[in-house]
């Protein structure tokens, strides 16, 4: 599978501060992979240093086989596309004209923007000003103006983070959509059901180090206890070892008319971080 970006031993220190302590990672074309962690944990470091808008301390890194002090030229830049905290958006202009502009600045034509639009869930909202935008809005236009060019690489700082459940599913929809036509997204989030539903590998970073990385459901079967999860007609939630015992008991309560769910306990990305640092995800 080709490589799209790689990470070797990359190390960022700010003053005395460590960010980022000998990171390694690599890429694959296609790939939606989730960068998680803690607050401070180095996550949007690592997307400055991808996206050559910060130099590292010492490793190396490459994006597309060209080193990330390099990547942050025109002709590169047009093959990804970067969605960060600051927003680059034109506040006395309209939703439309925003995303005109990075039409012509891209050279894509402008039967683009609807595109976009429907992919944010921004359709018939295209004449109102920046300044009279929700967070949530201000995000999602941030989004479409990432997405306008179709890059073949997508960096997403917590795409969602400011979002309501629907349009966080919309912009899922969305990004399966670029992902499915060749675009390889890397991104960041805390939301768990995220990672978990739209990730293909996942890895945790912790103190600049990664701790774990892996396909999201893969991790969860490693770190099962293998118990079943029952509930019961009383309301009672139970668990049970997948083994004979457990089969007996589990055969009891059906048996009796008492077993209402059954269903695999598998834990949850956040209780994994839990318990391979010791520490919260949040
Ligand atoms: N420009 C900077 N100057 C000094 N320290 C910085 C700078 N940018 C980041 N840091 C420090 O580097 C560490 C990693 O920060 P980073 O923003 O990468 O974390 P993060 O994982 O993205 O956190 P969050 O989830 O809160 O966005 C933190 O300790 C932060 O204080």
């Amino acid at each position: 599978m080709e490589e799209i970006i790689k990470v070797d031993s990359l190390t960022k220190f700010f003053a005395n501060e460590e960010a980022l302590d000998g990171l390694d990672l690599s890429i694959h074309s296609r790939e939606i992979f989730g960068f998680l962690g803690p607050s401070g944990a180095g996550k949007t470091t690592t997307i400055k240093l991808l996206t050559g808008q910060l130099l590292p301390t010492s490793g190396s890194a490459t994006v597309f086989g060209v080193p990330v002090k390099e990547v942050n030229s025109p002709q590169h830049l047009k093959k990804i596309g970067v969605m960060s905290d600051n927003s680059g958006l034109y506040e006395r202009l309209s939703i439309y004209e925003n995303l005109k502009l990075y039409c012509e600045l891209y050279q894509v034509t402008t039967d683009r923007i609807r595109e976009v639009l429907e992919m944010v869930n921004l359709i018939g909202e295209e004449k109102k000003m920046i300044s009279k935008l929700s967070k949530g809005m201000r995000q999602r236009v941030v989004l479409a103006r990432t997405f306008l060019h179709k890059p073949n690489l997508l960096f997403l700082d917590e795409p969602t983070a400011a979002l309501d459940p629907v349009n966080s599913e919309q912009i899922h929809r969305g990004l399966r959509e670029l992902n499915q036509n060749g675009t390889t997204i890397f991104l960041t989030t805390h939301d768990m059901r995220e990672a978990e539903t739209l990730c293909d590998r996942i890895a945790f970073l912790n103190n600049g180090e990664v701790q774990l990385m892996g396909p999201p459901k893969e991790l969860q079967r490693q770190y099962s206890n293998g118990n079943i999860r029952l509930e019961l007609k009383n309301g009672h939630e139970v668990e049970v070892q997948n083994n004979k015992e457990g089969a007996q008991k589990v055969h009891e309560w059906m048996s009796s008319g008492e077993l209402v769910r059954i269903q695999s306990h598998e834990p949850t990305l956040g209780e994994i971080f839990v318990d391979i640092t010791g520490r919260k995800l949040i």
